[in-house]
Formats: structure tokens, C-alpha cells, sequence
């Protein structure tokens, strides 16, 4: 007998393990590990993922139940995107079946399905045939297929209650189906016969059938197979007079699949290699001859912005795609604009599948089948195209490999970094991570000297290409423009300097440094601010709506038009959002032509690509925006960029604020001046001395990292200590800090039967997390800080699942987050 080894997909801890399954005979040619299939499961059908298929059962063959059904032709993961899953729940401490369904696109998130049919034996009274005949009739003629229930439903409104009855009695039988939320399109497709057989079939048209005519005489001109639609647009006619075509037996008619390419009315002009510069040349070879000899290494490209990294990318993916062998090219969501995609269809044409959230589901899944089923060796995308279904892979490409984007923030929260070193040793592929300001993590172990798998080897290209210059970058102290008595938005040599490339007509970009600079409501009279009633933070607002809406949890309320605590008319909105910064652009300099994009702005489909094109062709002088502006772009006659706010988010609790500052400033930095025209940043601050700032007028990275590196290693914060974040939630706050102190007490008596000290591992809290209350819970978190050799994760693991029943009856939640990302 067949085995095989299933995890159902139900996200919980206690089903989180395999159960064994029967294989009938009629699906043992289909069932493989990676096979997507129907399982009943405590009374339902569900989804699951066959992960083995064992020699043995681990119970009783008598008592397995048999898989119900194979959900896809091909199974839609391979074994080693199985393996790839089970070191996920590992290393992250999520159930096997959300790391499995983060794997799948959308499209094949099964949902289950019910369908009825009759008995054989069943009798139907007369009364009954009088009050639901049609019903019966309809459950009748389709038997064959079965009737699905909540189609019966919506249909026959009026007899819910006969069905209910029914199929408690057995008079009817429902059976569950698993599928999917979306299908491959197919379009009704219209194969002509030959010449000769059309001819003879137009001779037997009767005379009035004009029409039908027509359409032969229309297909005999163009002989190849049409849409059905477009055919009869084309021939002025309907679908029904060319199916009565189809009855004489002069044409048939067929699905056929239709890929929805996102990318289907876009030419790509044709680029070839550009030779490579020295410092190009030498930073490709060690890659290139990794990838030859399936070396599975890890690369730290450290290059300045503009220096070309890119060409490197295409050039490593060449020589991958060359020996037969396919590459992954990940790309922080906001920075995957068509201007990023065009570089790499334009080389590789339609061997590349794109994959990122701005597409629909539909356009998501045919990119996703065409890379399962070779049509594709090349997939670039957003944090998820790591797990694009390849089978062969030779390189793996993480461009800007220090955005937190890669992160996610939901479960599983893994890292895409990590996932895609994990799969590169799984495949024996290359991993190249790019940045012009790697994160600490990467850059200390490339330079640590110490070796190992993980550890990437160090390539740097410190110059841009050609000789172009780095932009000169000036900082200004903001504190120093108000005692000179400007109160403006922007400072003197901002203001010059804008003016003078409106004068030249060359572009600027503006940054808005928004992160922790919400736009919160304060009254001037009495202090208060405005909170959401159901999370402990400020209400947001919004000019456009006149609202005032809370970001974590969509509450939304009309702005106050006085306090609502001290009845005071002197409420006012402050920090500055980018509309503020708009309105004042157009102030200080009329005639300005202004770009702006922020949440706001580019939340419908297309409208991110439609502002940067309209950028791009200059119809535009300032491109306004929060981080958005900062990643990737290159765009010749910017000249100018200017930072506003720069330190905003230096205050935030997170030890990862001043890296981020310093990341953010040189990647916008790196915009300006890309081509021939040189280019100029101004850097506006309220703390020029801060060396986030600071080390940005050099282009310092080694000197901002080295102060960096120093304070992470005295607080032993990562890189050289690593931190799991549990946040315990529950309406009632005894509850939690009962459960946080349990928690945190288990742990440290782990610890000591381990005989661990505490610069080994430690655990601070519970204290109220930075957002102490969200959707009415309230939220204490726990931080477990420890020396990155030790296995910690599992210790973790461990003392949950010790506490588990107590836990689980207190309705406390807990969420684990293996190397947090975000702080707040
Ligand atoms: N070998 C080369 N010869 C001529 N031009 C080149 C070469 N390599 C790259 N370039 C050009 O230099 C510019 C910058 O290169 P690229 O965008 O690849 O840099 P990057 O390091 O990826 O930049 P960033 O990190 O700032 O996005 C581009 O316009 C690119 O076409
Ligand atoms: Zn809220
Ligand atoms: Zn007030």
C-alpha cells in the first residue's frame, strides 16, 4: 500500500505534525512529495501537503483513511521547497502548513467546496415532489456531476429546509471537495477547417443564412485560429451563429488556456551585455566561476550607488542561464517598478516571470505556472519569488539586501535573506546580496574572518561607473535657519538650490523622511491628542478626507473642529505629511509642477508606474515622496535631491533606527547626478551631528558602521547578540502579565539547568509593548536576547509548549518573532 505523509492545512499548534494516509490505486500515479492534496480530517475535507511517502504507516493500516483527492496535475512544490518549508518552521517557529501556504500563489489557497447528490435508494413522497419538484429535478440532472450546495442554495432560495432535512435522512449525500479560488483562463477558441472543406460546406449555407456566410468567407481569408469573441466582433456577426457553424462541422471550438501577462502590450527594447568595466570585471569572476563549479557561496556586493551592480546581476544570471540553470532576482517591493523590470526583460526577454503584489491574483498565478512549467527561467520579484517553483536553480540575486521589506512582518516572519542562503545550499546555487549600504548583519560576518557556509565572501566596488562623481552633499542645521528667523519648510540653500534647477529645467527629488512623523491632532490649549479608542495611538490625518484614521486598525472618525477635551478652538494638525509639503512648494514657487507619491497617491493599480513615467518624460519638476523615492530609480536630468526631516526617525525605540536613517539618507543621496549632469543633495536636520547624518556628507559607510558596530556590541544587540520578540495579547492585563511572567521564568530556569549565564542568554520583561493596546487588546512583549551559536528558538519553542494548556484556556495570544525587524 501507498502512504502518504500529509500536513492539513490548519495553522494551529496541535495539528501542527503529519498524519498518514492511504493512497488509492487510482491516484498513486499522482500522489509525489509536494502533491497538494483533499484529505478528511476530523469530519471535513481539507487541504494538505504530502511531505513523505513513508514505507511504513506510523498507526495501524486498518486504521488510515485514504486521500480523497489530488488537487493539481503537477504537484505545485518540489521536494525541495518541502525541505526548504520544514527548516521555515524551524527556524521561525510557525506551523508547517503556513510555511507551505506561503509558498503557494493565491490563486491555489483551496477552499472547500460542498456537493449533493441522491441516493440510490432514496424515495421522494408526492408532497414533497409538489413543493421542491424543481429542486429535485435539478439535484436529478445533475447527477452525474453532482450539484454544488451553494449554488442549490442561491437557486432554490425557498427549500433550504428540504435539503437541510434530506441530507440528514440520507436521502441525499454530500460529499466535500477541495478547490481552487482561481482557475487557469481559458478562451473559447475557434479552429476553422482546411480550405477545401470550407468552400464545400459554404456551397450548402442556405441563401438566407447570410451571415453564416460571411463568417466562412471572413475565415477563409484568415485561416488561423481566432477567439471565439473576436471573431464574431470581427465578422459583425454573434457567438451563436458561428456555433450553428460548428453543427456543420466547418469549425470547432475549444478552450484554450490564455496566459494573463501583465506585460503583454509592452515592447522591451533589446539590450546586450555592456562590456564590463575592470572593477565590474573583477567583482563578476568569483561569482561567475561559483556558479560554474555549483558552488554554493554567499556574496556581499558592496556597491556604492551607481556603480553598476545591476549589469553585474544580468551578466552572473547570463552565465547561470547558460549552463541550463535558472536565477531568482529579489527586489524591495516599492523598488520593483516597471523602469527595474524593463532591465531585465530587455536582456532575457520572455524567459523572465515577474512576480510582485501590484499584479492580481490571476496575473500572479499564470506568471507563477510559467516558471513551474519552464517556460520561464528567470524570476524577478518582491520578497516571495524566493520560493518561485524552479527546479534547477544557479543563482539568487537580493538587491538592496538591507531593506527590512525582505522581513515579514506576518506569520511566517521569515527573511527572505535567509530563506534564500537556506535554498541556495539546498540547490547548490550562488547567492549574491547587493547594497550600497549592506545591513550590519551581513557586512560584520563578511568581514569577520570567520568561515563558514553562511558567511559571505566580500566584493566591493567602491566608485560609480565611468568616472561619474558621487554627489556633494551638504547638511544644513535646521535649528540654525530659525534663529535666522526662517520659519519655512525649507532652508535657504534648499530654496536656492531648487530654484536654480527650475531656472536650468533639471529635476529635483524631495524626500520626506515620514516614518514616526505621523499627522497627529494636538490641542494647543490643553496638551490632548486625539487617539483611536481601540489601539493606544494616535489618530492619523487625513486632508483629503477630512479624516482622522487610525493606521493599525482602519478606525476612522470626522476631523475635531474643537478639542474634545477642553472645548478649546485651538486644535491643530501637526507634523508635516507630504501634502503640507505640496501645498508649500506651490506657495514658494508658482508655476511649480509637482509629482507627489506617498501612500496616498499610488494606492490604485498602475498609478505608481504612471507618475514615474510622467516623471521620467519631464513633465514634472520635483518628484515629492516618502521612501518611495529613494530605492532604485535613475532618472538623467535629476540633479538635485533634497531631504527633509532627515532625523525623524532617529527617535524611534528601535536600536536599528540610526542604520536605517543612514541607509535611507545614502540611497536617496544616490539618486542625484547618475548620468552626465552632476548632481548636489541637501540634507536638512535637527541633528546634523548625529553620525546617521554626519557620515552621509562622505559617503562614509565604513565610519558610520564602525561607531555603529561599537554601541551594538556594548549593548550586545545584533549583530553580535540575536533577539526573538513574544508578544502576549488579551483584553485583561493580569492575564497577560501572569502568562509574560511565566513565560519569562520558564525560560530562565531553562537556562540555568543549561547552566547558561546571562550574556548567553537572557529575557527582559514582560513590559507593555511600544504599541500597548491594539483592537482592544492589551499587549505585553518579552525579548529573549542570546549569543547567535546558541539554539534558542527551540529552548523557546520548548517552554510555550510546556505552558501550552494554561495558555491556551487563558485566551492569551502569543506571537513569536525570530530575529524582529521592527521594534514597534
Ligand atoms: N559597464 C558599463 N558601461 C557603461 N555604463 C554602465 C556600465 N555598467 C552600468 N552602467 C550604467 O551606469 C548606471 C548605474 O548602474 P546601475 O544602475 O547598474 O548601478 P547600481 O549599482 O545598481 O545602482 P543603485 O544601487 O544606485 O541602484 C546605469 O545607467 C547603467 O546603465
Ligand atoms: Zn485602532
Ligand atoms: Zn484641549
Amino acid at each position: 500500500m501507498t502512504i502518504a505523509r500529509v500536513i492539513v492545512d490548519v495553522p494551529s499548534r496541535e495539528t501542527d505534525r503529519p498524519f498518514d494516509y492511504s493512497v488509492p490505486d487510482s491516484l498513486r500515479d499522482w500522489v509525489e512529495v509536494g502533491s497538494r492534496v483533499a484529505v478528511p480530517f476530523a469530519g471535513r475535507t481539507l487541504q494538505g501537503i504530502v511531505v513523505a511517502l513513508p514505507g511504513d504507516a506510523e498507526v495501524e493500516l486498518s486504521r488510515l483513511k485514504a486521500v480523497s483527492d489530488v488537487l493539481d496535475a503537477v504537484p505545485p512544490l518540489s521536494e525541495e521547497l518541502v525541505k526548504l518549508g520544514e527548516w521555515m518552521s524551524r527556524r521561525w517557529l510557525c506551523p508547517l502548513t503556513v510555511a507551505f501556504q506561503a509558498m503557494l500563489p493565491a490563486a491555489l489557497k483551496g477552499r472547500t467546496e460542498k456537493y449533493v447528490s441522491v441516493a440510490d435508494d432514496a424515495v421522494f413522497s408526492d408532497e414533497e415532489l409538489a413543493e421542491a419538484g424543481a429542486l429535485l429535478h435539478a439535484l436529478r440532472k445533475d447527477s452525474a456531476t453532482q450539484a454544488k450546495l451553494s449554488a442549490l442554495l442561491t437557486k432554490f432560495q425557498g427549500s433550504g429546509a428540504h435539503l437541510k432535512r434530506w441530507l440528514k435522512q440520507g436521502r441525499l449525500i454530500e460529499r466535500q471537495k477541495v478547490e481552487n479560488r482561481l482557475s487557469v483562463k481559458t478562451v473559447l477558441t475557434v479552429f476553422p477547417r482546411d480550405a477545401d472543406t470550407l468552400g464545400a460546406g459554404k456551397a450548402d449555407i442556405p441563401a438566407r443564412a447570410r451571415k453564416q456566410r460571411e463568417v466562412i468567407e471572413w475565415l477563409e481569408e484568415h485561416p488561423e485560429p481566432i477567439a471565439l469573441q473576436e471573431l464574431a466582433e470581427a465578422a459583425g456577426t454573434t457567438a451563436s451563429t458561428i456555433r450553428s457553424l460548428e453543427e456543420r462541422g466547418l469549425l470547432e471550438i475549444r478552450g484554450v488556456t490564455e496566459d494573463r501577462d501583465p506585460y503583454a502590450d509592452r515592447d522591451f527594447p533589446v539590450s546586450s551585455p555592456l562590456p564590463l568595466t575592470p572593477a565590474q570585471a573583477t567583482a563578476l569572476e568569483p561569482i561567475a566561476s561559483a556558479i560554474d563549479a555549483k558552488d554554493r557561496k554567499v556574496f556581499l556586493l558592496h556597491g556604492v550607488t551607481g556603480s553598476g551592480k545591476t549589469e553585474i546581476y544580468l551578466q552572473a544570471i547570463q552565465q547561470a542561464l547558460s549552463l541550463g540553470r535558472e536565477a531568482i532576482v529579489l527586489v524591495p517591493e516599492i523598488a520593483l517598478t516597471p523602469q527595474m523590470v524593463e532591465r531585465f526583460k530587455s536582456r532575457f526577454g520572455a524567459r523572465v516571470a515577474v512576480l510582485h503584489s501590484r499584479l492580481s491574483q490571476g496575473e500572479r498565478f499564470d506568471e507563477w505556472r510559467k516558471i513551474r512549467e519552464g517556460r520561464a527561467q528567470v524570476a524577478v520579484g518582491a520578497r516571495s519569488a524566493v520560493f518561485a517553483p524552479f527546479s534547477n536553480i544557479g543563482l539568487i540575486v537580493i538587491d538592496e539586501e538591507h531593506e527590512t521589506s525582505y522581513k515579514q512582518e506576518e506569520s511566517p516572519k521569515y527573511h527572505a535573506r535567509d530563506v534564500a542562503i537556506e535554498r541556495a545550499r539546498l540547490s547548490g546555487a550562488a547567492v549574491v546580496l547587493g547594497s550600497a549600504t549592506p545591513s550590519l548583519e551581513t557586512y560584520e560576518a563578511a568581514l569577520s574572518g570567520r568561515a563558514g557556509p553562511d558567511i559571505p565572501h566580500y566584493i566591493s566596488l567602491p566608485e560609480r561607473v565611468a568616472d561619474r562623481p558621487l554627489p556633494g552633499v551638504t547638511i544644513v542645521d535646521m535649528r540654525e535657519e530659525l534663529k535666522l528667523g526662517n520659519r519655512a519648510m525649507f532652508s535657504r540653500e534648499l530654496a536656492d538650490a531648487l530654484r536654480d534647477r527650475l531656472a536650468k529645467g533639471e529635476q529635483t527629488v524631495l524626500l520626506l523622511n515620514r516614518r514616526g512623523y505621523a499627522t497627529f491632532v494636538m490641542c494647543r490649549s490643553c496638551g490632548h491628542t486625539v487617539q483611536c479608542p481601540h489601539c493606544d495611538i494616535s489618530l492619523t490625518h487625513h486632508k483629503g478626507s477630512g479624516n482622522m484614521r487610525c493606521h493599525y486598525c482602519g478606525y476612522a472618525e470626522t476631523e475635531p473642529k474643537t478639542c474634545p477635551a477642553c472645548q478649546s478652538p485651538h486644535i491643530r494638525f501637526f507634523g508635516t505629511g507630504t501634502q503640507k509639503v505640496e501645498e508649500s512648494l506651490a506657495h514658494t514657487f508658482p508655476g511649480i509642477r509637482v509629482i507627489r507619491m506617498d501612500v496616498d497617491t499610488t494606492s490604485e493599480k498602475g498609478s505608481h508606474e504612471k507618475w514615474l513615467t510622467e516623471f521620467r518624460e519631464r513633465r514634472a519638476d520635483v518628484l515629492l515622496g516618502t521612501q518611495m523615492v529613494a530605492k532604485g530609480l535613475d532618472f538623467p536630468y535629476v540633479t538635485l535631491v533634497g531631504v527633509l526631516a532627515a532625523d525623524a526617525a532617529l527617535r524611534l525605540p528601535d536600536f536599528r533606527a540610526a542604520e536605517r536613517t543612514f541607509q535611507l539618507l545614502t540611497q536617496v543621496a544616490g539618486r542625484a547626478g547618475r548620468h552626465e549632469l552632476p548632481g548636489e543633495v541637501i540634507i536638512q536636520t535637527y541633528d546634523p551631528e548625529h553620525s546617521s547624518v554626519a557620515s552621509v556628507q562622505g559617503h562614509d559607510y565604513a565610519k558610520f558602521t564602525e561607531q555603529e558596530l561599537f554601541i551594538r556590541s556594548q549593548l550586545g544587540y545584533p549583530p553580535y547578540g540575536r533577539l526573538i520578540a513574544l508578544t502576549f495579547s488579551h483584553e485583561s492585563v493580569p492575564m497577560l502579565l501572569s502568562v509574560g511572567q511565566r513565560f519569562a521564568s520558564g525560560l530562565k530556569a531553562k537556562a540555568a539547568e543549561l547552566g547558561l549565564a546571562s550574556t548567553e542568554l537572557d529575557v527582559l520583561g514582560p513590559v507593555p509593548s511600544p504599541i500597548p493596546r491594539l483592537k482592544d487588546r492589551y499587549r505585553f512583549q518579552c525579548m529573549v536576547k542570546y549569543r547567535g551559536e546558541l539554539a534558542a528558538s527551540a529552548l523557546v519553542a520548548g517552554v510555550l509548549q510546556g505552558m501550552g494548556e494554561a495558555v491556551k484556556k487563558s485566551g492569551v495570544l502569543t506571537s513569536v518573532d525570530v530575529d524582529p525587524q521592527m521594534m514597534l
